[in-house]
């Protein structure tokens, strides 16, 4: 049986739809090592505003505006100096007729309107300090010009106001919001829990030794978990030999601990596919999808939990993941899909017409040189700018032809 990549796509979200709708919430500390990245499961509402009150912006001089009315350089305005106040000082007073020295993020003194930076001061400097309680301040400012009011003042809640959202449910947590979180006196924060997937390679070729034996080294399972953990997920690898019994067991026992497992490998024509093995016989569906890389696709319900069966080639899994398992993935990390962009082919192309290809490929002065198309050329895939996608229907390309390229995990 065959399908096209549309319905296998639209199988497979259906699959994880009740998963993703499934995922239960956590609260995280706003200063959680394991908070970047996660995404809000309730809105959140600022409990302090942003200012979270009136303060300076400049260390300099509190004042009464009106008092620095006809300030000149001929008519300089000398004003003693009330006490000070320092960022972390209870709000003071400013007493009519005096200055108060001020420093940046200090309250704003009760009956100031404006503050003047200490270098616009006759002085140039702030000479000897008394704060509250260290008993009578003596000094003088003198002003040389008049101040504005509100000049240098940061108005309490002039970037938020308590109570406002700063977070709608559903929003990924990048370092910024993390900061207005924090800043506007959220200390815990509500977010969706890791989806959590188990890895299962399958094959003898990876359980270790020489290449002399037939050996290989396991490129998809640290492939498919970095791409898994780069959006957000839990991931588990399980490497299993070629045994059916082995991967049934192992399958049916994990299938209660994780909300996703993908397999790869052993789902083709071979004489040990031993995925196919498993789960087919307990309803699990094995298909050709009109993909080229990706073909072989399979997927079960194991316990009420989805099974993903990829193809083995590392390209074909890698690209299995990007098109069958990243759509949800993205939603669930609140990233959005990447956008299309054209380039012309900088090389002509062919592609099996009867399928919709994906080329890897580079991109120079603003063409798209297209790579071989083998599935096994995950070197090709690494230095790849961008995945070329060539539909059905698409059999040759002539260079200069414009492509619809995507982005993709670099
Ligand atoms: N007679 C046919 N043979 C094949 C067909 C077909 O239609 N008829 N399809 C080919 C295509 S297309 C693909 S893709 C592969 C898919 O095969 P499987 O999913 O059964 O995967 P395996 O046979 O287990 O492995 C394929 C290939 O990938 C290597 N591999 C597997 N796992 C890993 C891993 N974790 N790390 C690195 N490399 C891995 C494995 O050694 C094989 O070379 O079938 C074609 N054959
Ligand atoms: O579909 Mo296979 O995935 O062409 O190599």
């Amino acid at each position: 049986m065959s399908c096209t990549l549309e319905t296998h796509r639209a199988e497979i979200a259906a699959l994880l739809d009740p998963v993703i709708a499934a995922l239960g919430t956590q609260t995280l500390g706003v200063d959680a090592a394991d908070l970047p990245g996660r995404v809000t499961a309730a809105r959140i509402t600022a409990p302090l505003p942003i200012p979270a009150f009136t303060n300076s912006q400049m260390d300099g001089f509190a004042a009464r505006s009106a008092e620095l009315a006809g300030a000149s350089t001929e008519h300089p305005v000398q004003l003693p100096l009330g006490v000070t106040a320092a960022a972390g000082d209870r709000q003071i007073e400013l007493l009519p007729g005096t200055v108060s020295p001020v420093m940046t993020g200090a309250v704003i003194p009760s009956g100031a309107d404006t503050v003047i930076p200490v270098e616009a001061t006759m002085q140039g400097a702030f000479g000897p300090l008394v704060r509250r309680g260290e008993g009578e301040p003596s000094g003088v400012a003198t002003f040389t010009q008049p101040a504005e009011p509100g000049r240098f003042i940061r108005p309490l809640g002039q970037d938020l106001q308590a109570g406002a959202v700063v977070a709608e449910a559903g929003t990924r947590l990048t370092p910024t919001l993390i900061g207005a979180l924090a800043a506007s006196g959220v200390r815990g924060v509500p977010v969706r829990t890791r989806l959590r997937v188990l890895v299962c390679t399958t094959g003898n070729e990876l359980m270790g030794g020489t290449a002399e034996s037939g050996r290989i080294p396991d490129s998809n399972s640290p492939m498919l978990a970095a791409v898994l953990r780069g959006y957000g997920a839990q991931v588990e690898v399980l490497r299993l030999p070629d045994d059916a019994s082995a991967l049934t067991r192992e399958l049916a026992k994990q299938a209660r601990e994780v909300d996703l497992i993908l397999t790869v490998g052993g789902i083709s024509a071979g004489a040990y596919e031993v995925v196919r093995e498993a789960l087919a016989p307990s309803g699990g569906s094995f298909h050709h999808v009109a993909l080229q890389p990706g073909g072989p696709q399979g997927f079960a319900l194991l316990e009420g939990t989805p099974v993903l069966c990829f193809p083995g080639n590392p390209v074909s899994a890698l690209l299995s993941l990007e098109l069958f398992l990243a759509p949800s993935l993205r939603r669930l990390a609140a990233v959005a899909e990447p956008v299309p962009e054209q380039y012309a082919l900088a090389n002509e192309v062919h592609s099996p017409g009867d399928k919709h290809q994906v080329r890897r490929g580079l991109l120079n002065d603003g063409q798209v040189t297209v790579l071989d198309p083998g599935s096994h050329l995950i070197h090709d895939l690494a230095r790849a700018d961008v995945l070329v996608h060539l539909p059905v229907g698409v059999a040759h390309l002539p260079a200069g032809t414009k492509v619809d390229t995507w982005r993709f995990h670099d």
